[in-house]
C-alpha cells in the first residue's frame, strides 16, 4: 500500500499534481478510515479532472486536452500496474455514460404522441357534442371512462418522454481505483419464514453473495430473519462452510452464476470451448459436495417440521432464544469474515452475519420495511460500509460483477454524491416460456424504468438495488460547500480521535456539529435533535456523520456488540424518525416505492443499470391465483400510499422533485383506481348487446376519421415504443392483457379494502410469499387456488360471452340492418375476452388434463349456432316461410 497515491493538490494553473505521502497509509491492515482517505484522495484525482457537467460526456475532453500541456509535472504511483501500465488518458475517462436513444428512433415517437394527443382531444370534441339520446346514461359513462383511461394513458406516457440507457466502463474503474480503493458494501438478505421461503433457496442467495467479484474484506453479509428460527440459523452455519469451498471455487474458474444451484442446473458442453480437464474434474468434485451441501440442509429442514415440545435446542444444549417466533430477544452472530475461519486456500471470506431483531407483543414490527432499518442500524454499528446493497432471499447475484458495476456510478466523484441508489432490473429464473401472466413484468423493466432514468431516475422496486448509506438517513444531497466542511472537519474530529475513546460524548460532538450547514438542515445540530433522528445509540449517531463510511477507531468488540443488540431491540424506534422520514419508510405494503420516492422528493438522483448479464434473479409467484395476490399486495399498497399523508399529488412540492417524475409516481400510486373506469369500460359493451342499444352516436363522415386516427396512432405508438425499447411484441401484448387481468381483479379489490382501512377496517394480512425450490418445475403454473379474486373477471367473461350470443341472436332475428350496429357492439365484447384470455386459460387449470376451454368454447359456438337454428325454426316458417321455402326450393 505504501505506493499508492495519497495526496493531490491542484496547483492554480488547473493540472494535476500528485506526490505520495506515504506514512498515513499502514501496510495491508484491514482499515476502514484507510478506505476513506485513500477513496477521498482517489475522489480528489477523478474529481479534479472530470469537468462540472461530468454527467454526460461532454465537458470532459477540454480537460483532457488541457492536461496534455503538462504530462511531465504528473508523478503517479500505483501498485500493480502490470505491462500495459498505469493509463493516465484510461483513469481521467468517465466511469459510466449516458446513451441516449437514437433520434431516428425517438422523435417519431414523440411526434406520434403528440399527434395522438390531438386526435384524442378532438375526439373527445366528438363525443362530447354528440350524445346518444336514447342510451343518455350508457353514453355518458362511457365518455367519463374514456377520459379517465386517456388521463391514465397520459400519466404513464409522459414520463416516457427521455428514455436513456447507460453504459459503465469496469475496466476504467480498474484502472481508477485499485481493489483497495473501491467502497466497502453491506449486502441484507431478508427472510421471514424458512417454511415457505425454503432455506436452500436462502443459502443460494448467500453462496451468490459471498463469492461475489468484490474485495472480501469489503463485503459484508447480513441475514435477517423475521422467524428467528434455529432452522434459518443452522442453515447459515453450514453455509458458511460450504462457503470456504465454494468461493474459492468461483474465483479460481470465475464462473457464472455464483449459485450453485443454477449454476450446476446449466448444461456444460465439455467438448466445446476448450475446456480444461482440471476444470472438469474440480466442477465435478464440487457439484458432489453441493449435493452433500443439500442434503445436509435438507435433513435440517426434516427435523426442523416438528417442533419439540421444549423448544429448540441449540448443538451445545442450551435452549434456541428465538423459540417464540413473536416474542424473543435480538440474536446477532458473526461468522466468517476477517476474525474467523479463512476459506481452504487461505484467503479471508466476507463476513457473514446472522441477525434476529428483537419481537415482543405489543410492538410493531413493521414486516420487511422494520426489518430493512434494523439491518441498516445494526450494519451502522458492525461495518459501517458507505454502500448498501439489499435483496429478498430468493433473489440472487447472477452478475458477479454487480457490485463493480454499481460502483461506477456511487463512486464517481461528482455524480455520486448526488445519487441515493442504483436499481437493477428484477430478472426471473423458471417463468412459463409465454409467461403468461406477464411476470417478467418486461414493459416496466425495459420501458418506464429506461423513461425514468432520464429523469430524475428509476423507482426502487424492492430488491437489486445498491444503495448511498448517506441517502437512508434522510440527508439532503450535498451541496458543495456542506461536502467541504463535512470531508474536513467531520471524520476527522469526532470519529477518527483515535486511541482509547470508546464511549461517544455528544457533548463533544454538539460544539463540532455547530459548523454544520445550519441553513439546510437546522434540526441536526444539538444532541437532543440527533437523539429524535436517529435513536439513542451514540454509536449510531456517530456512525452516521461519517459520510464515507469505516467504524470509529476507539470502539472495542464489546461495546460493539452491546450497540449491535441494542439497536435491534424492539423499542428503538419509539419516537424517532424511523419509517417516518429516515431508513425504509412504513406504512405500506409497499414500502419500496414510499422509500424511494421520499428520496427523490429531497432531491436524490437514482440511476437504473442494466448489465448486459442480468444481475440478479429471482423466482416469481407462477401460478394465476397467487400472481394475483402479488398484484393485489403491489395495488394495495399504492392505495395505502395515496390515503396516506405521502400522495405524490399533494406532497412534496417544497422539494426537488421534478415534475415528470412526479407524474411517473402518481401514475404508480393512482393506478389501483383506473380499475374502476376499466370494469365499467369492459360491462358496456355486454350491455349493449344485451339491450341493443350503442354508447356511440352514429358515426359521422369526420368522426370515422378521428377514429380511424386514433387507432392508427395506438398502434403507432406501441410499433415505435417497441422499437426503441427493444421489447417483443408479446411481451408487450402479456402486459396489455394482465393490466386488463389485474385491473378487473385484484386493482379492483385493492381500492376496496384500500377505502376499508382508510374506514379503519383493516382485513388485509398479507404474509410472505411462498417460494418453491425448484424453479423450472412448471406444475406450479396449472396449480388452481380459489380466490375471491377470481370472480369479477369471470362475470365479465361470461357476461360477454352471453352478451354475444343474445347479440347475434337478436340480430338474426331483427334481419340485415341490425348486423352493421352489431359489429361495432361484438368487436368491444371481443376486445374484452381477448383481453381476459389468460385469465381463462388459468381458470381452466392443467390443459392436458382437461382441455376444459375447448369445452367452453364448444358450448358458446354450440349455443350461437343453436339459437341460429332456433330462429330459422321457430320463426322463419312463420314469418318469412314462402320466401324461403321459394329460395330453397326453387334456387
Ligand atoms: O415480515 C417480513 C415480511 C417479508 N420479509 C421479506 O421481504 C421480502 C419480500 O417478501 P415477498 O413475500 O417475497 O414479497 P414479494 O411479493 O416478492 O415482494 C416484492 O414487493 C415488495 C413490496 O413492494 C418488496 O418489498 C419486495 O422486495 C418485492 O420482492 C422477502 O425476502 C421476505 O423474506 C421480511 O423480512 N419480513
Ligand atoms: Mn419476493
Amino acid at each position: 500500500m505504501d505506493e499508492a497515491l495519497t495526496t493531490v493538490s491542484h496547483p492554480p494553473n488547473g493540472l494535476l499534481f500528485f506526490h505520495s505521502d506515504s506514512d498515513e497509509v499502514e501496510n495491508g491492515d484491514y482499515n476502514q478510515q484507510h478506505w476513506h482517505q485513500n477513496e477521498n484522495q482517489a475522489f480528489s484525482l477523478a474529481g479534479s479532472v472530470a469537468s462540472k457537467d461530468f454527467e454526460g460526456e461532454k465537458g470532459f475532453f477540454s480537460n483532457a486536452e488541457k492536461l496534455k500541456e503538462g504530462p511531465e509535472k504528473i508523478s503517479l504511483v500505483i501498485k500493480d500496474q502490470g505491462e500495459d501500465g498505469y493509463n493516465l488518458a484510461e483513469a481521467r475517462q468517465p466511469l459510466w455514460r449516458k446513451v441516449s436513444i437514437p433520434s431516428s428512433l425517438i422523435n417519431p415517437y414523440r411526434i406520434v404522441i403528440i399527434l395522438r394527443f390531438t386526435v384524442l382531444v378532438l375526439f373527445f370534441q366528438y363525443r362530447i357534442s354528440t350524445p346518444v339520446h336514447d342510451a343518455f346514461a350508457l353514453w355518458l359513462i362511457s365518455v367519463i371512462c374514456e377520459i379517465w383511461l386517456a388521463l391514465s394513458w397520459m400519466l404513464d406516457q409522459l414520463p416516457k418522454w427521455f428514455p436513456i440507457t447507460r453504459e459503465t466502463y469496469l475496466d476504467r474503474l480498474a484502472i481508477r481505483f485499485e481493489e483497495k480503493l473501491l467502497g466497502p458494501v453491506d449486502i441484507f438478505v431478508t427472510t421471514a419464514d424458512p417454511l415457505k421461503e425454503p432455506p436452500i433457496i436462502t443459502a443460494n442467495t448467500v453462496l451468490s453473495v459471498l463469492s461475489v467479484d468484490y474485495p472480501a474484506e469489503k463485503v459484508s453479509c447480513y441475514v435477517s430473519d423475521d422467524s428467528a428460527s434455529m432452522l434459518l440459523y443452522d442453515t447459515l452455519s453450514e453455509t458458511a462452510q460450504f462457503a470456504r469451498i465454494w468461493v474459492p471455487f468461483c474465483n479460481k474458474y470465475s464462473i457464472e452464476p455464483r449459485a450453485p444451484e443454477s449454476y450446476f442446473s446449466q448444461k456444460v458442453d465439455y467438448l466445446k470451448d476448450k475446456v480444461h480437464p482440471a476444470f472438469v474434474r474440480d466442477r465435478r468434485a464440487m457439484k458432489r459436495e453441493y449435493e452433500e451441501f443439500k442434503v445436509k440442509i435438507n435433513v435440517l429442514v426434516a427435523k426442523a417440521q416438528k417442533k419439540p415440545e421444549e423448544g429448540w435446542v441449540m448443538q451445545d444444549g442450551t435452549p434456541w432464544p428465538g423459540n417464540n417466533t413473536d416474542d424473543h430477544s435480538g440474536m446477532i452472530q458473526v461468522c466468517l469474515g476477517s476474525d474467523g475461519e479463512p476459506d481452504k486456500e487461505g484467503k479471508e471470506l466476507p463476513r457473514l452475519v446472522y441477525i434476529s431483531r428483537e419481537k415482543r407483543l405489543g410492538y410493531k414490527h413493521h414486516k420487511k420495511a422494520g426489518a430493512m432499518n434494523a439491518l441498516v442500524r445494526v450494519s451502522a454499528v458492525l461495518s459501517n460500509a458507505p454502500f448498501v446493497l439489499n435483496l429478498d432471499c430468493d433473489q440472487y447475484i447472477n452478475n458477479s460483477k454487480v457490485l463493480k458495476e454499481a460502483m461506477c456510478f456511487l463512486m464517481d466523484p461528482q455524480f455520486g454524491k448526488k445519487l441515493s441508489y442504483v436499481q437493477f432490473p428484477r430478472r426471473f429464473d423458471g417463468i412459463d416460456c409465454n409467461d403468461r401472466y406477464a411476470n417478467h413484468n418486461t414493459v416496466l423493466f425495459d420501458i418506464n424504468m429506461k423513461g425514468l432514468d432520464g429523469i430524475q431516475g428509476p423507482v426502487y422496486v424492492g430488491t437489486g438495488c445498491v444503495f448511498n448509506r448517506q441517502a437512508l438517513y434522510g440527508y439532503k444531497p450535498q451541496s458543495e460547500k456542506r461536502r467541504k466542511m463535512s470531508s474536513s472537519s467531520w471524520p476527522s474530529c469526532c470519529c477518527c480521535s483515535g486511541d482509547s475513546r470508546s464511549t461517544f460524548d455528544l457533548d463533544d460532538m454538539d460544539e463540532e456539529l455547530g459548523g454544520f450547514d445550519e441553513q439546510e438542515e437546522p434540526s441536526f445540530t444539538s444532541k437532543k435533535n440527533f437523539e429524535k433522528r436517529f435513536g439513542q445509540s451514540p454509536v449510531f449517531i456517530a456512525s452516521t456523520l461519517m459520510e464515507d463510511g469505516g467504524l470509529p477507531k476507539g470502539i472495542n468488540s464489546r461495546l460493539m456488540m452491546k450497540e449491535a443488540i441494542h439497536v435491534i431491540s424492539c423499542g428503538y424506534e419509539e419516537k424517532t424518525e424511523w419509517g417516518k422520514e429516515i431508513g425504509w419508510l412504513y406504512g405500506s405494503v409497499t414500502e419500496d416505492i414510499l422509500t424511494g420516492f421520499n428520496m427523490h422528493c429531497r432531491g436524490w438522483k437514482s440511476v437504473y443499470c442494466m448489465p448486459e448479464r442480468a444481475a440478479f434473479k429471482g423466482t416469481a409467484p407462477i401460478n394465476l391465483s397467487d400472481r394475483l395476490h402479488q398484484i393485489l399486495k403491489w395495488a394495495l399498497g399504492s392505495t395505502e400510499i395515496f390515503f396516506s399523508g405521502y400522495c405524490p399529488l399533494w406532497y412534496g412540492y417544497s422539494g426537488k422533485l421534478k415534475w415528470l417524475q412526479r407524474l411517473a409516481y402518481t401514475n404508480a400510486i393512482v393506478y389501483p383506481f383506473t380499475s374502476i373506469p376499466l370494469l365499467v369500460y369492459c360491462t358496456i359493451p355486454a350491455v349493449c348487446l344485451l339491450t341493443g342499444k350503442f354508447f356511440i352516436s352514429t358515426l359521422t363522415s369526420l368522426a370515422s376519421i378521428w377514429l380511424m386516427a386514433l387507432f392508427i396512432c395506438i398502434i403507432l405508438t406501441c410499433v415505435l415504443e417497441l422499437r426503441w425499447s427493444g421489447v417483443s411484441i408479446q411481451d408487450w401484448w402479456r402486459n396489455e392483457q394482465f393490466w386488463v387481468i389485474g385491473g378487473v381483479s385484484a386493482h379492483l379489490f385493492a381500492v376496496f379494502l384500500g377505502l376499508l382501512k382508510v374506514a379503519g377496517i383493516d382485513t388485509t394480512n398479507f404474509t410472505v410469499r411462498e417460494k418453491t425450490a425448484d424453479g423450472t418445475v412448471l406444475g406450479q403454473l396449472y396449480l388452481f387456488k380459489w380466490t375471491t379474486l377470481l370472480i369479477p373477471p369471470t362475470s365479465l367473461v361470461i357476461l360477454n360471452m352471453v352478451g354475444i350470443v343474445a347479440g347475434i341472436s337478436d340480430a338474426l332475428n331483427n334481419g340485415y340492418d341490425s348486423w352493421g350496429p352489431l359489429f361495432g357492439k361484438l368487436f368491444f365484447s371481443f376486445w374484452v375476452i381477448v383481453h381476459l384470455y389468460p385469465f381463462l386459460k388459468g381458470l381452466m387449470g392443467r390443459q392436458n388434463r382437461t382441455p376444459t376451454i375447448v369445452v367452453l368454447w364448444s358450448i358458446l359456438l354450440a349455443l350461437i349456432f343453436s339459437m341460429i337454428w332456433v330462429r330459422f325454426d321457430v320463426f322463419l316458417p312463420k314469418k318469412t316461410g314462402p320466401v324461403l321455402k321459394q329460395c330453397g326450393v326453387e334456387c
